[in-house]
This record gives structure tokens, C-alpha cells and sequence, in this order.
């Protein structure tokens, strides 16, 4: 059986009064163990909803569409899209995909401390764990926590160590696929570089990570493929190299030109309202190569090993 996550042509909607915000659209890529995607995109483009939707976290307000296939021999080969969420909570989350969540705070039971959750986590997962203390303290260290860190409530907790409490809580469970949404969110140079390090070490052990992350300098140092995404639709996917280096999409030259150590300019003009998209090219409105045939909508052609959906590509 080859183990793989297959995202095909996922589109979220969420129906609000008197719009409708299309937050993804049509969105296909795959992840396959010994690989790291990374995710990269300006706030909210649909990032954050797109993991929400594989893990069904998503509101009553959501309207979905697509399919995402999840195969491994961990269990039953499982639309993630149409599964329930009682097939979710019982075999998938933590299990054969494990998240760390944007706001990792508000997921923490705020009256027990980091210790008692992340041992009940290890408890529920290892059952015959004769020392589930220990192995608390062993996956706390992987996420950069010394033990002493344990004992703390949530509220005592800073932003980057509640950060690193989530990763070593999606850890316990030796799920093969990691989802890190914005992971190194408030997190020091030094526990930057400890986590992309552990990242490495899991693609290296098989695993697979999809990296979501404004970071495009972590992206480079540690994804094999990188994923652009704008206004809810990829729009360029690659090996980092040519992404960063030899992009095809004028979006996507104008993040790597906002990169430090580069001109530091960011990309002219505001990413359009996700409840009124232009019917071709979302870009074109801010696009310094825009012409005619951009009216019509852009395709990416999903099995290349560099796909730019553009008409005008760099
Ligand atoms: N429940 C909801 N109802 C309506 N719109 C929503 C809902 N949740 C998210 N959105 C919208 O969907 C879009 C995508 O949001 P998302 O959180 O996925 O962005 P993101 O790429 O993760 O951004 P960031 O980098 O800031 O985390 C945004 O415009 C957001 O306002
Ligand atoms: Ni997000």
C-alpha cells in the first residue's frame, strides 16, 4: 500500500449572510512519507483553512468540496473530506496525522497544567507505557522543552513555549503525517532552528510535514517542494531552488523579493476580498505583467515538477 495524503481539487466556501467567502479553490497537491511541503502565502489566503478542512475543524458554515485521500497501514484508506467526526477523532487526528494548531494557547485545557495533558495524550496513545512521565519528558525535549516547562498552566505559558507544548503534544502519537501551522510563530532564532531540525529528522525518519508558514527562509531550509498559495488557489509549486530562486508566477517573484536578504520590498497592493474574486487571474489587479488572456482563469498543471498557473510567467 503506498502511504500518501491525496488533496484533489478541494474547495472550501463558508456561507456568511449576503456573501460568500471562497477561501480555498480547488486546491490538489500530495504528500508521501520522506517529504516536506511547505505552504507560504500572505494572510489570509487559506492556509489555515485548508488544514482545518483535512482534519474537520472546519464551522457549520462551510461548504467543502473535492477529496481528500488518506492511505497508509494505519487504517482504513479514508476520504478525509466526507469522513465522520467520530473516524476522525478515533483514527486520525494524532494518529496518522498530527497538527499543531495557529493558536496552539486556545487548544490547551486552561486548569491542568502542560504536563497532565500532554501525559494523558501519551496515556491514551501508549497504553501499555510503563513510564509515561518519562516518555512526556522524552517528546517535550524533541519539541525543545525541558521537563521543569512541564509544570506550568497554559496562562503561565509564553507564546512560543505554548507553541512548543502543541508540537510535542502532535508528536505523542507517532501520527506519519505532521501538519505545523505557522509553528514557528513566536519562537527565537535558536528555537527556530531546534524545530526545523526536528522537522528534518522526521522527513529523514519517513515521516512527512506539511509546513505552513509565512517564513519563507524556514521554508527553503527545510521543505523539499514549496506551495504558493494565493487568494485560496495554488498558483506555483516546486523544489524551493526554483521557487525562490527562478519563480514562474509574478506573485511569486514579488514574495522572494520581500525576503531580508533580498530587496526587503513587499508586493505592491492588497490581495483581493475572498468574497468578490475576479473572474480570471485573482492577481491581475496587482500584477506588473497583466494582459489580455489573464482574464481568463490561470491552471496549474498539478503533476509537474514546477507548476506556475500563469499566462505570462517570469
Ligand atoms: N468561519 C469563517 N467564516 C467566514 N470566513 C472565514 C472563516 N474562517 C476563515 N475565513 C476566511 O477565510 C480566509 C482564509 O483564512 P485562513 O485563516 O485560511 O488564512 P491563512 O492563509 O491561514 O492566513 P494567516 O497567515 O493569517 O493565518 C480569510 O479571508 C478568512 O477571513
Ligand atoms: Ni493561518
Amino acid at each position: 500500500m503506498v502511504t500518501e495524503l491525496a488533496v484533489d481539487h478541494v474547495s472550501v466556501r463558508f456561507d456568511l449572510p449576503g456573501a460568500t467567502v471562497a477561501a480555498v479553490a480547488d486546491v490538489s497537491l500530495r504528500l508521501r512519507p520522506g517529504q516536506c511541503l511547505a505552504l507560504v502565502g500572505e494572510s489570509g489566503c487559506g492556509k489555515t483553512v485548508l488544514a482545518s478542512a483535512l482534519l474537520g475543524f472546519l464551522p457549520g458554515n462551510a461548504q467543502v468540496s473535492g477529496s481528500a485521500t488518506l492511505s497508509d497501514d494505519r487504517g482504513p484508506t479514508l476520504d478525509l473530506l466526507s469522513a465522520t467526526d467520530q473516524q476522525l477523532a478515533t483514527s486520525v487526528r494524532g494518529r496518522r496525522i498530527g497538527l499543531i494548531p495557529q493558536s496552539p494557547a486556545s487548544h490547551l485545557t486552561p486548569v491542568r497544567t502542560a504536563r497532565a495533558q500532554l501525559e494523558e495524550v501519551v496515556r491514551a496513545h501508549h497504553p501499555a507505557e510503563p513510564d509515561p512521565r518519562g516518555r512526556a519528558n522524552g517528546v517535550a525535549a524533541r519539541a525543545g522543552l525541558s521537563p521543569a516547562d512541564l509544570d506550568h498552566y497554559p496562562h503561565e505559558l509564553s507564546g512560543g513555549m505554548a507553541q512548543r507544548v502543541a508540537t510535542a503534544l502532535a508528536l505523542v502519537g507517532d501520527p506519519w503525517l505532521l501538519i505545523a501551522d505557522e509553528p514557528t510563530t513566536g519562537l527565537d532564532h535558536h528555537l527556530v532552528e531546534g524545530l526545523l531540525e526536528e522537522f528534518r529528522r522526521l522527513v529523514a525518519d519517513g515521516h512527512a510535514v506539511l509546513l505552513i508558514t509565512h517564513d519563507l527562509a524556514a521554508a527553503q531550509r527545510v521543505a523539499d517542494r514549496i506551495a504558493v498559495m494565493y487568494a485560496g488557489r495554488l498558483i506555483e509549486i516546486g523544489p524551493p531552488s526554483t521557487v525562490l530562486d527562478a519563480p514562474g508566477h509574478p506573485y511569486t517573484r514579488g514574495l522572494g523579493d520581500a525576503l531580508p536578504d533580498r530587496a526587503f520590498t513587499a508586493v505592491p497592493g492588497m490581495p483581493p476580498l475572498l468574497t468578490d474574486l475576479p473572474p480570471g487571474c485573482s492577481f491581475a489587479p496587482r500584477c506588473d505583467r497583466v494582459g489580455p488572456e489573464c482574464a481568463e482563469l490561470p491552471t496549474l498543471a498539478a503533476d509537474a515538477e514546477h507548476a506556475v498557473a500563469c499566462h505570462r510567467p517570469c
